[in-house]
Formats: C-alpha cells, structure tokens, sequence
C-alpha cells in the first residue's frame, strides 16, 4: 500500500445536551479526523482526545502536533514507507513505538491506514478485527444531572428508546442517592452500572461498598488511572466488580491489573490504547483470563462509532458497551446515523469502516483541513 499523504481535519460538533462528568461538563465535542490517502482508496481515523487533558493528558491540539512534528514524519520515511508497503496497518504501532504516549494520536493515524488498506481489498472492519455479530447491545452513558427528577426523565427517556443497560456518571455527592432512585423507580431488573470517572479515594472505600445493596454490574474506575494497587484493595472491600477504563492503556497494563487483582472487568477503548489492533490483544489477553470486556465511548462521530460496534462483536465483549445512536450526543452526525433498534447498533458490513462522512455535512462542522504530503 503506498500512502500518498493524510489530511488533519478539526471538526467541531455541538452536543444535544450538556453531558456532566466528575471531570466537567462538555457540550460540544472539537475532534480531530484524519484521512489517509492511498493509491487505491481513502481511509478515515477519528482521534478520541478531548479539547481538554482533563480525561487523560492527551487534548486534541496536543495529538495534531504530536502527528503533525514527529508522528507523520516517520510513517513518511523511508523507513516507515517500506514497512507499509510490506504490512499496511500493522507495521503502525512498531513504526510509532519509540514516541512516548499519544496513543490517541497513534490510534487515529493507524485507524486511518487500516480503514484504507480494508477498503481497497473490500474487507470489512468487523471481519478483520474476528467480529462474531452483526449487531451489539447498546449501552447509554448518563451524564451527572443537576437534580434527581432531571435524571430519572433522562433515564426514563434511554429505556423507552430500548437502551440495553445504563451507566450512570457519578461523583462524591452524587452517587447513592441517583442509583438507589433509578433503582427505586426502574426496578432490580435494569442492567446498571456507574462510572467515577476517578473522582473518589481508597478513603471512600466504606462509602462505595454501600453501593454492593444496588446488584449494578460494575463500578467503573473508581481510584486515580495510576492507583492500580488502590484498586486492588478496593476490590479486596467490594462485592460489585471493578472496571477499569483510564488506568488500562496497553495490554501490556491490562495484564498488570489482571494480576494484582484491580479489576475484574475491562472497558475497551481503542483509543485511549493506542489503536484497534491493540484492543483486540487486550481482548484476547482479557479471554484468557475469564476478565470481561466491553467497548467504551468517547462521543464518537459515526466514523469512530462504526469501528466500535465492529470491535464490540467480537467474542469477548460480553457487556453492552457506551455504542448508542448517533442522536445520544448529536443532531446530526456527518456520516449516516447509528439508530437503536430492538436494543442494538448494526454493525456495518462494508468495506472497511463501512461508513464514510458526507461531504456536506463535513464542511458544515469543518473548523480547519491541513494536507500533509507523504
Ligand atoms: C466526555 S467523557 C468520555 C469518557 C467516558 N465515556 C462515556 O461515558 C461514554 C460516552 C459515549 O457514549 O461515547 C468514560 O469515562 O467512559
Ligand atoms: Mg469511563
């Protein structure tokens, strides 16, 4: 494959809602696309960073730089030309390996490559990455809401549109009292689950056991992304499973935690790990352990929620993952949209990704392009 260059693209995207975190409130999401431009077809790759290093270091003007000042350079170089040719995607993340971090970065630029080379041979993400399923339980992440009745609206909203489970946002002072209410009015039935978000300390370990009498699936990296050990004792403390998502970034992270016993469950996000290659040796490696993992969200557009619902059905991925309709978060999403049906997200079948951005609907949202020439 020879890749004749990439453009870097910020796309600004207003939310339908405000969406609240322990770590802030986002209504409206700046993302960096890139597309990589081959001699046999084009493909695109959506960064997950934040405009802000408030979910990880990483922010949108931070993963452009790093691409633009030594992550594209060495994918143009003689090195890196050779080694696509000669492997496509998968020569990526050894290419890029010797740069610390930006795996947001690094996962944009190798979904860009990959989602090309899938295109030009007809082959469809879901079939590369082992997808067992052609369609996926969805999952609705509910942001922090100013009052109790705004969220049980909020929730009750979700249900009827046939979400499959509900993850609610929680922070100290909104924790038992939202989750005891959504179980009071929804009933014991409705898959659960809270996500912290790592607002709380091993301190609150007395506190958060009192969330084991709500039967929820998991509580969701309770403790500081680096506080692997913290996670380990709270797990020691708690009858409700723990889920990482911040603290796992390789699989190699994912198998420390595993062995110290930090989590029981694993929330997948190809691009806080580096890229969908990397997801999919979390997911193995997650198999071989019986540790469950499902896929995680970054308010995607339908270009990253397309490559989503392709890994979240492959084997492993036994919990309904943050993959809701594109109208969770927008009006109207640049590619065709994702809707919920009976529960779930059809996974695409098309080549590669399976959906490309429409043009005009790009341009509406498009804040700058840059073309980088290989
Ligand atoms: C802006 S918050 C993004 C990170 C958050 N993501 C979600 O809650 C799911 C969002 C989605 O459905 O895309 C998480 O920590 O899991
Ligand atoms: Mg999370």
């Amino acid at each position: 494959m020879k890749l004749r260059g990439i453009e870097m693209r910020r796309i600004s995207m207003p939310l339908v809602s405000p969406f609240r975190t322990s770590f802030g409130t986002q209504t409206g999401r700046d993302i960096l696309l890139l597309k990589a431009v081959t001699d046999d077809a084009e493909g695109w790759g959506e960064c997950v960073a934040l405009a802000d290093p408030l979910y990880s270091s990483e922010y949108a003007d931070s993963q452009a730089d790093v691409l633009r000042r030594w992550l594209f350079p060495k994918l143009a170089s003689p090195e890196g030309r050779e080694a696509i040719a000669r492997s496509g995607a998968a020569a990526v993340a050894g290419l890029l390996h010797p740069f610390k971090g930006h795996r947001m970065a690094k996962a944009a630029a190798e979904m860009a490559i990959l989602d090309a080379e899938l295109r030009a041979i007809g082959r469809s993400f879901g079939r590369e990455l082992g997808a067992v399923a052609d369609r996926v339980p969805s999952g609705v992440s509910v942001g922090i809401h100013d009052t109790v009745p705004q969220l049980l609206a909020a929730v009750g909203e979700y249900l009827d549109a046939g979400y499959a489970r509900i993850k609610l946002k929680i922070e100290p002072g909104w924790d038992l009292v939202p989750v005891a209410a959504v179980r009071e009015r929804f009933g014991a039935e409705v898959p659960l689950q809270v996500d912290a978000n790592t607002a709380y300390t091993l301190r609150d370990a007395r506190h958060l056991a009192k969330l084991d009498e709500f039967d929820l699936l998991l509580i969701e990296q309770p403790l500081e992304e680096e506080d692997v050990l913290g996670h380990a004792a709270l797990a020691r403390r708690l009858a409700t499973p723990i889920c990482l998502d911040e603290s796992i970034v390789s699989a190699q992270t994912a198998a420390a935690a595993i062995a110290l016993g930090a989590c029981q469950i694993i929330n997948i996000k190809p691009g806080r790990v580096g890229g969908y290659l990397e997801a999919r040796r979390i997911h193995d490696l997650a198999a071989a352990h019986g540790v469950a993992v499902w896929c995680g969200g970054m308010l995607e557009t339908g270009i990253g929620r397309a490559a989503n619902a392709a890994l979240a059905a492959l084997p492993g991925f036994t919990l309904p993952g943050d993959i809701s309709a594109s109208g969770r978060f927008y009006r109207t999403d640049i590619t065709e949209p994702f809707v919920i049906k009976d529960g779930h997200i059809a996974v695409p079948t098309g080549p590669g990704l399976g959906v490309t951005p429409i043009p005009e609907l790009l341009d509406t949202v498009t804040t700058s392009t840059e073309w980088i020439a290989f």
